[in-house]
């Protein structure tokens, strides 16, 4: 059980679970160029945290090319924390992959020194998944155990349920996002999320409801528990994710008025 204490997760200058909710931009390039001129159009901006979708790299074969990619972004980010995502097909990602080949990629991306964060999709093989939480605790990486519902939202205790053993698995981060189907999964995601945050978290959350109809979880999440939210400079992610310069300017009006 939680005991309403949250501990927050510090990544450079950057505190996730306390203050207000952070902004993570996506990058979504194929190649080192689009990285490049991804990472350039997000100077004096609004991101919080960076997110690399190692999923959509052309090279992610080559582990490699991939460590060294996280390299660049790392230098050209001068300080933004880096997460460092593969988003497999099981979750609606780009890759596919085996659990092995997976668990080899975030190995490399932990020993990279390259990444702050490495996300974790918690339902892959249990031994895969505590070979890369070992690898990133080793490195002094914090994990973002994650799982994605592209198909429907699941009803609040099992919400929580997922939230609750990504927790006991030992993750830095608890991430889930579902697909709402009407107004109410939207209050269903919402409301796990409080439950959750209330009553069992002893680390931060990130919660969303993706597509159209979940927009106002990612504005107003953290009134509820979520500690971060995912914002665009240029491609989307996922559906629903809002430009990061207005997403901003919501957070700021809601600070505001707390
Ligand atoms: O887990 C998430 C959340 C997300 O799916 C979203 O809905 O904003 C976007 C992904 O890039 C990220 O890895």
């Amino acid at each position: 059980m939680g005991d309403g204490t949250i501990a927050p997760v510090h990544i450079k200058d950057v505190v996730i679970g306390e203050g207000s909710s952070k902004i993570i931009v996506p990058l979504t390039g194929r190649t080192p160029d689009d990285l490049h001129t991804q990472v350039g159009a997000l100077t004096g901006g609004p991101a919080d945290i960076v997110e690399w979708r190692v999923d959509f790299f052309d090279e992610l074969d080559d582990h490699a090319s991939v460590a060294a990619q996280a390299h660049g972004l790392a230098r050209q980010l001068d300080g933004t924390p880096l997460l460092a995502t593969c988003r497999t097909a099981h979750e609606g990602g780009q890759a596919v992959i085996d659990d092995r080949t997976y668990a080899d990629l975030n190995v490399a991306l932990t020993e990279s020194g390259a990444v702050d964060l490495v996300d974790v999709e918690y339902r892959r093989d249990p031994e895969v998944v505590q070979r890369i939480i070992a690898a990133a605790h080793t490195g002094g990486v914090a994990v973002v155990a994650s799982n994605h519902d592209f198909d429907g939202t699941p009803d609040r205790d099992e919400i929580v349920s997922r939230l609750r053993a990504m927790q006991d698995l030992g993750a830095d981060i608890c991430k889930i996002a579902v697909m709402p189907r009407s107004a109410a999964d939207v209050l269903t995601l919402l409301d796990a999320t409080r439950i959750m945050h209330e009553q069992y978290a002893t680390r931060p959350l990130i919660t969303m409801s993706m597509g159209a109809l979940g927009v106002i979880s990612r504005l107003g999440g953290q009134v509820f528990g979520s500690a971060a939210t995912f914002g665009t400079v240029g491609a989307a992610s996922a559906p629903g994710q809002v430009d990061a310069a207005a997403l901003r300017a919501v957070l700021e009006l809601l600070d505001r008025s707390r």
